[in-house]
Order: structure tokens, then C-alpha cells, then sequence
């Protein structure tokens, strides 16, 4: 039997309802398949952490981390703290500390989900986007002077290192590689901002010619965004820096059925260190508590998660479970326009891998 040690980290809002559907889903799986066990450690951090301790997360919070085989995560951003305090204090203290530079965010219409776009048959958006996630825009450098006189200037920098380019785009290359179409976007905006995405499309140049079979464009992030929507089927793998990515995976999510069917991988490919599996929206401040929340994009994560750890099998047998409940439009949250309860989902699912 392979036991999994997975640290499990609900964070705030919804993420502390979905994450524990997401545990039950696993451990049912495992139920079914006994060769399989996870060990979910749990970890309290958050805002609730924050009003006791003043942190996040302790300052050596990596530590218990480091031996786990991977971590589950819900959300940071607790409507009482700024959301700048809480996304750098737990969620980027992780993707940065254990250097999760690539961030994985597939994007299809799922069975019976409806898009909100009219001529798109459900085939013609299916997108993979990788989101550069250790620099970039969200490097963290930057600063404040002057705070409160009317002379007080910030600055936020946008770091990019050529390595750092480099890998990510690699990884893309690599991801557009494995899948049928073999085809990757690089998406940009290196008409205004002249320096480091520049440098983002010479990196491309050179990167490209090591993947001979893998057709490649280029598209500036605002064209990008129309291109989205009124040709989906023209796009399949997609690489941008962390803020560009950031924003058109939420667009990508909306335009698949919801926000709330959208799951992520931050992974260390090199695996040096845990990777991390949370689904790609927050803490939904107007939902949490209530039960409403759709775990459909943290269990999709899940399925990433088993992926990324070689249980390829199990992987496949938990999407098509979700492909079975979402196809039921019964059970489809309110996101969907649906009744169901978050609740109805996770039996569902369960009731579907137990069979
Ligand atoms: N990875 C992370 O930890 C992230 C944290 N955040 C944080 O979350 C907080 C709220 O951020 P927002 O910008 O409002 O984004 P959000 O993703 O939490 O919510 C945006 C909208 O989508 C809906 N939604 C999101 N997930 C849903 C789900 N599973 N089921 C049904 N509806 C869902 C929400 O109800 C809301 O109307 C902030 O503190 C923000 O910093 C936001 C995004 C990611
Ligand atoms: C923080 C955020 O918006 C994200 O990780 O997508
Ligand atoms: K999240
Ligand atoms: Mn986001």
C-alpha cells in the first residue's frame, strides 16, 4: 500500500468548506482502492491565525511542509485583513518559498456546464494556461515613501529573469508537447512595456527551436483576451507572466461555466519541494458560510494533484466522476444557475467513485 502524505491547508472563506469536501472525496477513493492511503496533516493558518498569533503562518511554517508529499489549499483572504497581508503571508510564502514556478490552469467546458459564449460547441475550448508564478509583476519589489503626504509615491517591479523566463516557457513548450494539438501561444504585451517582455519574446525564439514539432504564436495580452472569446478553438496551450496569467485564467474560468469549476497546480517541476493543488478562485467573501460553494474546482485540482504524484489511474477515475455529476444539471451549484448545495456535489462524486 502507497501511503501520501498531503499537508491539507483550508486558509479562509470557502477555502475552509471546499477543502474538507475535497478530503472526503479522497478518502472515499481510497476506500475504493485500499492500495492507496492519504495522511492529511492539518494546519490552522489564516485569518483566523492571524488574530491570535499576528502571522499568517509561523515564520518557519515551510518546515513541516518540506516532507510532504503534497499540499492541498484552499484559500487566502479573510474580509478583516487586507488582502495584500493575507495573499503575501500564507499563499505566496508557500508558491515563493518552495519555488512553485509553474503554475498549471486548464481550462475545458466540462459535460452539461453551459458558456456563456454562443457559438462555441463545447470541443472548441480546451486551453491549458501556464502562469509564470515566482517573479514577474508579483516579485514583491517595490515600495512606499512619504505614506500619507500628498508627495507619497509607491512602486510595484516588475522583476524578470532571464532563467526565470526561460524555465517557464520551457515547461509550456514541453506541456504543449505532450498534447494533441502541440500548439502554444506566448502571450505578451511587449509593444508598451518594452524591457523584460521583450526579452520575454527572444527567450521564446531560442525556446522554440528546441521543440521542432510544436507550432508556436504570439499574441499581445490585450488581443488576447477578444481572441478568447471570439476564437476559442484557435488557442490550446497558453504561457504569460504571473499577472497576465493571473487575469486571463479568471476569464478562462468564466468563460467554461464559473470561477468556481477552475482548478490550479503550482508546481516545483524539478520537485525539490512539495507542490501545491488549490482551485483558482478566493475566498468568495458573498458566499462563505452557507454551504453555496461549487467543489468542483478544488476537486479537479485533486485530480491534478494525483496526476502530478504518478496515480495516473486514479487521476482518471476521479474526472470522470466529476464529469458525471456536473453532466446532472440537479446537481449544479448556484454559480451554474443551479439548487444543489456544496454538499450534494461532494455525495455525489463520492457516490460515483464508490460504485
Ligand atoms: N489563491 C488564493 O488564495 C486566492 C485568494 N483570493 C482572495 O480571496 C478574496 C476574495 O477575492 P475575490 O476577488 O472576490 O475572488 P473570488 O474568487 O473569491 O470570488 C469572485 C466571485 O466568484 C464567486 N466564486 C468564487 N469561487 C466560487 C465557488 N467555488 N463557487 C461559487 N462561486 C464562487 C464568488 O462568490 C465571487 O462572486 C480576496 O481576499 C482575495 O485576495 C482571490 C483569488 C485567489
Ligand atoms: C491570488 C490569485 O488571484 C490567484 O492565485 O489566482
Ligand atoms: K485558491
Ligand atoms: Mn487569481
Amino acid at each position: 500500500m502507497k501511503t501520501y502524505k498531503i499537508a491539507s491547508i483550508p486558509g479562509d472563506g470557502i477555502g475552509k468548506e471546499v477543502i474538507p469536501e475535497c478530503e472526503k472525496v479522497l478518502n472515499a477513493l481510497s476506500k475504493k482502492h485500499p492500495e492507496v492511503a492519504f495522511q492529511f496533516e492539518h494546519f490552522d493558518w489564516g485569518g483566523d491565525y492571524y488574530r491570535k498569533y499576528g502571522i499568517m503562518m509561523p515564520d518557519d511554517g515551510l518546515e513541516p511542509l518540506r516532507s510532504k508529499d503534497a499540499i492541498l489549499f484552499g484559500s487566502a483572504g479573510d474580509p478583516k485583513i487586507p488582502d495584500h497581508i493575507t495573499l503575501w503571508g500564507l499563499r505566496l510564502k508557500i508558491c515563493q518559498g518552495f519555488d512553485q514556478y509553474a503554475n498549471v490552469r486548464p481550462t475545458r467546458i466540462l459535460p452539461g456546464i453551459e458558456t456563456p459564449l454562443r457559438n462555441c460547441k463545447p470541443g472548441q475550448l480546451d486551453w491549458v494556461i501556464v502562469r509564470e508564478n515566482s517573479e514577474g509583476e508579483y516579485s514583491g519589489v517595490g515600495g512606499r515613501a512619504h505614506q500619507g503626504h500628498p508627495i507619497e509615491v509607491a512602486s510595484d517591479m516588475s522583476i524578470m529573469t532571464r532563467v526565470g523566463v526561460e524555465r517557464v516557457q520551457r515547461f509550456a513548450f514541453k506541456l504543449a508537447q505532450s498534447r494533441p494539438r502541440k500548439h502554444l501561444t506566448v502571450i505578451t504585451k511587449s509593444n508598451a512595456q518594452r524591457h523584460g517582455m521583450v526579452m520575454w519574446d527572444e527567450i521564446a525564439n531560442i525556446v522554440a527551436k528546441d521543440f521542432p514539432d510544436v507550432t508556436w504564436d504570439k499574441e499581445l495580452v490585450d488581443a488576447a483576451t477578444a481572441r478568447m472569446v471570439n476564437r476559442p478553438e484557435s488557442l490550446d496551450t497558453i504561457v504569460a507572466t504571473n499577472l497576465h496569467a493571473d487575469v486571463l485564467s479568471d476569464l478562462a474560468a468564466a468563460l467554461a461555466g464559473s470561477l468556481g469549476i477552475a482548478p490550479t497546480a503550482n508546481l516545483d517541476p524539478e520537485r525539490r519541494y512539495p507542490s501545491m493543488f488549490e482551485p483558482i478562485h478566493g475566498s468568495a467573501f458573498d458566499i462563505m458560510g452557507k454551504g453555496l460553494a461549487n467543489p468542483i474546482g478544488t476537486f479537479w485540482s485533486a485530480v491534478m494533484m494525483l496526476d502530478f504524484l504518478g496515480e495516473k489511474a486514479l487521476g482518471a477515475k476521479l474526472m470522470a466522476a466529476i464529469e458525471k455529476v456536473t453532466a446532472n444539471p440537479k446537481l449544479h451549484t448556484r454559480d451554474l444557475g443551479g439548487t444543489a448545495m456544496m454538499s450534494d456535489v461532494t455525495n455525489a462524486v463520492i457516490e460515483e467513485i464508490s460504485k
